[in-house]
């Protein structure tokens, strides 16, 4: 039988909403100096969730005193408009990040849209300037993708900044989480493994680790008896399932760990919804402010 050990959620909307006021407090003293920062966000097409998550960038960004620039773009747009878009944006001193939210339509080159924009302004980390600058430990000019970001956040919240010492097991190997999130995870001296769909004995591996970092987006494929008593575990999965007994075509978010399975394990864990996703929102901020002061030669509390 499993027993709780010193269990405890870890709330991403508190964390969020605690980077959410330093990010605002810093951008008042910015228009001090006569710097707004700068987000656009540019959406192809009108999938629901990405249509959701682009309106609630645009509300943070305009809460936290940013100058906000929203381009939605038809599901058909002709790939060279939305690179011509993206070069002007590059252009524009009023534009501290830019972002493309995915995923994009299938006859658009996501990849060579996202190296079209500038490093500086790559808000997102997915450039192959940031993601290099985070592979070889250049944190102070990279800008690290939100998601794994916000996610070691809540660990330092569990563990502090340093990891020595700790298995961290990430599985999924994507290069928006996954890897990232692995590359964060070593330059706090955890011992990473990154495993994944085809790893062999995944459960035995899970079992061994400290830390435990879910983004597979497979629901709740991650077991209980998977989590070693005692881990941390970060559930990064947002899936949208059936409700079941409840009305048809209700649905519900589960992440892609077993919630209740693993809480009974687990010393501290993230709940979905409400963990690693409003973390996400809050580090573009961060990460839209930080573009803004490295523009101006200002310094940023992140
Ligand atoms: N250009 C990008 N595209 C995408 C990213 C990204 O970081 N950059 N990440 C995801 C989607 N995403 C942000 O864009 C995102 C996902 C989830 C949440 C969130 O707050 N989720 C809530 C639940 C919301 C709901 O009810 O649906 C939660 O977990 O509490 C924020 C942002 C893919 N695309």
């Amino acid at each position: 039988m499993t027993q709780a050990v010193n269990n405890r959620t870890i709330s991403g909307k508190d964390a969020a909403e605690n980077i959410v006021e330093r990010v605002k407090a810093r951008t008042a003293e910015l228009a001090g100096a006569g710097i707004k920062p700068g987000l656009a966000v540019i959406i192809v097409g009108s999938d629901p969730a990405s249509q959701v998550y682009v309106s609630a960038k645009g509300k943070k960004a305009e809460e936290c005193g940013f100058f906000s620039f929203k381009q939605q773009l038809p599901p058909e747009v002709a790939e060279d408009r939305l690179l011509a878009l993206i070069e002007a944006l590059n252009r524009d001193p009023a534009i501290h990040g830019i972002l493309v939210q995915l995923p994009l339509p299938s006859h658009i080159d996501a990849g060579k849209v996202v190296q079209s924009i500038a490093p500086e302004k790559d808000v997102d980390g997915f450039h192959f300037i940031n993601v290099g600058k985070l592979g070889t430990g250049e944190t102070r000019t990279a800008f690290v993708p939100c998601t794994p970001a916000g996610s070691m956040i809540l660990i330092e919240r569990i563990h502090g900044k340093g990891l020595s010492g700790l298995s961290a097991v990430v599985v999924g190997r994507s290069n928006i989480v996954g890897k990232p999130m692995a590359n964060l995870l070593l330059a706090a001296n955890a011992t990473v493994t990154i495993a994944h769909s085809r790893t062999s004995n995944l459960d035995a591996v899970c079992r061994q680790a400290d830390i435990i970092v879910a983004a597979v987006g497979r629901p709740r494929m991650i077991r209980g008896d998977w989590i070693k008593q005692g881990a941390t575990v970060i559930d990064v999965g947002i899936n949208r399932v059936l409700l079941e007994g409840g009305e048809p075509g209700k649905t519900r978010l589960v992440g892609d760990l077993d919630f209740g399975e693993a809480a009974a394990r687990a010393r501290a864990i993230t709940p979905v919804p409400g963990g690693v996703g409003p973390m996400t929102i809050a580090m573009l901020m961060a990460n839209t402010l930080r573009a803004a002061c490295l523009a101006h030669d200002a310094s940023a509390p992140f």
